[in-house]
């Protein structure tokens, strides 16, 4: 479990502090206009940058007093166009630095369509397959490394995770967020621009503007289509009816 008690950057780039609370299970969704804080907010509750207001807990105990071995274990952050250092083979990297059990890999690969590109080197993969292949890794870091008790309460964070995937695999990518958080009781922590893919799989979403928190809560409440055209100074329709039961935001012609 995460959580913010006043939580916030006062160096730039600032957060404003912000409270908050993030249950094992859950997929919380950040969203906001280029430049909002995101990637900060992102560094911010993973520990990279440390918080210079307030209080930031993981599972209870302040995140800067984690030893940074337990603090692997329990938190892995995927940043935004991560680039592999050297020429691995697609499983190697997945696997990297935390000696997972055979079959975690397997189902990994298998979770996110790589099983066919195992022993591809990693620099000859598309940019999708390579974003795939980093997510894997950030989940077999939590994955591996620990007790399937320990895993509860674990925190995977990840900077536009559908950045460079086709609508096909941004639905399985976000459908597997969810599987594993489900099955893991992992909470997950996406930075999102597709306010779609947010209104459909996110349990709660944080909307920034300039580097505060403007609106959090329920998907449907906080990206309603006032606030986003306002925030993101847009023009959109608002498709209602649909199968699922939640409105679709789509760009005015
Ligand atoms: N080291 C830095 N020094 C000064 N300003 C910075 C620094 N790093 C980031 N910024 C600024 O802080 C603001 C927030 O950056 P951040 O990367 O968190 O935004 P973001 O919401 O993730 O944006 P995007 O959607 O474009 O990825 C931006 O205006 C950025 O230019």
């Amino acid at each position: 479990m995460l959580t913010l008690h006043q939580t916030g950057l006062t160096t730039t780039p600032a957060i404003a502090p912000l409270d908050g609370t993030l249950r094992p299970g859950e997929l919380l969704a950040i969203v906001g206009p280029n430049g909002a804080g995101k990637s900060t907010l992102l560094s911010l509750l993973s520990g990279f940058r440390p918080a210079e207001q307030g209080e930031l807990h993981l599972d209870g105990k302040p995140l800067r007093e984690w030893p940074i071995a337990e603090l692997a274990n329990r938190r892995a952050l995927v940043a935004q166009q991560e680039l592999p250092g050297f020429d691995w083979q697609t499983i190697e990297l997945v696997s990297l630095g935390s000696n997972p059990a055979k079959s975690l890999v397997a189902e990994l690969l298998d979770d996110l369509d790589l099983t066919h590109l195992a022993k591809r080197s990693v620099l000859s993969l598309s940019g999708g397959e390579r974003q795939r292949v980093m997510i894997a890794r950030g989940a077999c870091q939590l994955l591996s490394r620990c007790s399937p008790t320990a895993r509860d309460g674990g925190l995977l964070l990840l900077d536009e995770p559908t950045s460079a995937l086709d609508i096909g695999q941004q639905q399985r990518l976000m459908r597997q967020l969810r599987a594993w958080a489900a099955q893991h009781r992992i909470a997950i922590v996406c930075v999102l621009h597709d306010l779609n893919l947010a209104n459909t799989y996110a349990d709660q979403v944080w909307l920034l503007h300039q580097g505060k928190r403007i609106d959090h809560g329920l998907p449907h409440q906080v990206l309603n289509p006032t606030a986003i055209a306002q925030v993101y100074a847009v023009e959109l329709q608002h498709i209602e009816g649909t199968p699922h039961g939640k409105p679709l935001l789509a760009l005015s012609p």
